[in-house]
């Protein structure tokens, strides 16, 4: 089987777009650094996410439709990048893709312009996905439309993350692998403080401190 072509090498969609967060965000750093994020299988973090967390940290559907039922608004999709570009060994690992080529899209999930959730994407190019040409014309489409409108879209078991393993401040984090004709595609989302912030979810290092999100933005 042919290689699917792919001619953006890490190509920034939206490059006149500025990114202003809680912290100054080096994309190629982001990406680079993605190997620290350590996954759990749920089981071994049973007793850690307190309150509401548990509710966002283990449901199976629609983040995307999830919350914007939560923030009772639609919720807007800041593609940061999209394009063939590094994963860690782990994600290798799990895609089973340790010599592969992988599109990876990173996204913000955004509520009034405020990141709500980092989500990052890894779609293997190492043989024809079923998938590609859906995700190469997602733009600022919810991946999550696709996913959870197809028949036959199966989800693999969620894994999670503790807070502060990304180069931004996040919260907790997920992730899990969606298979379509036997072809992986794996989704790792990360809770970010404006959304706890919002929804009145305790910080998750200290149940006694808020989640002040500041006030800096996604700018566009
Ligand atoms: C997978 C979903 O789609 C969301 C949208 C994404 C995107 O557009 O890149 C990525 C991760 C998700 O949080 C979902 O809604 O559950």
């Amino acid at each position: 089987m042919s290689e699917l072509p792919d001619t953006t090498a890490l190509t920034s969609i939206n490059a006149h777009r500025s990114i202003d967060l809680h912290d100054s965000v080096d994309h190629h750093a982001l990406n680079a650094s993605w190997g620290d994020c350590r996954w759990q299988p749920h089981p071994q973090l049973v007793d850690a996410p307190a309150g509401g967390w548990r509710d966002w940290l283990t449901a199976r559907g629609s983040l995307t439709r999830k919350l914007s039922q939560a923030a009772q608004q639609s919720i807007t999709v800041q593609v940061l990048s999209q394009g063939v570009g590094q994963v860690s060994r782990a994600e290798a690992r799990w895609l089973q893709q340790s010599h592969g080529r992988v599109s990876v899209r990173h996204v913000m999930l955004c509520v009034n312009g405020e990141p709500w959730v980092f989500a990052r994407s890894l779609l293997p190019l190492s043989q024809p996905h079923p998938l590609y040409r859906a995700w190469q014309g997602l733009g600022r489409q919810a991946l999550g439309h696709v996913l959870f409108n197809l028949p036959g879209v199966t989800r693999g078991a969620l894994y999670h993350c503790r807070p502060a393993q990304l180069p931004i401040t996040s919260l907790w984090g997920r992730a899990s692998c969606f298979s379509y004709h036997d072809a992986p595609l794996l989704v790792c989302e990360h809770f970010l403080p404006a959304m706890a912030w919002h929804l009145g979810l305790p910080h998750p290092l200290n149940a006694n401190t808020e989640c002040r999100p500041s006030n800096r933005r996604l700018t566009i």
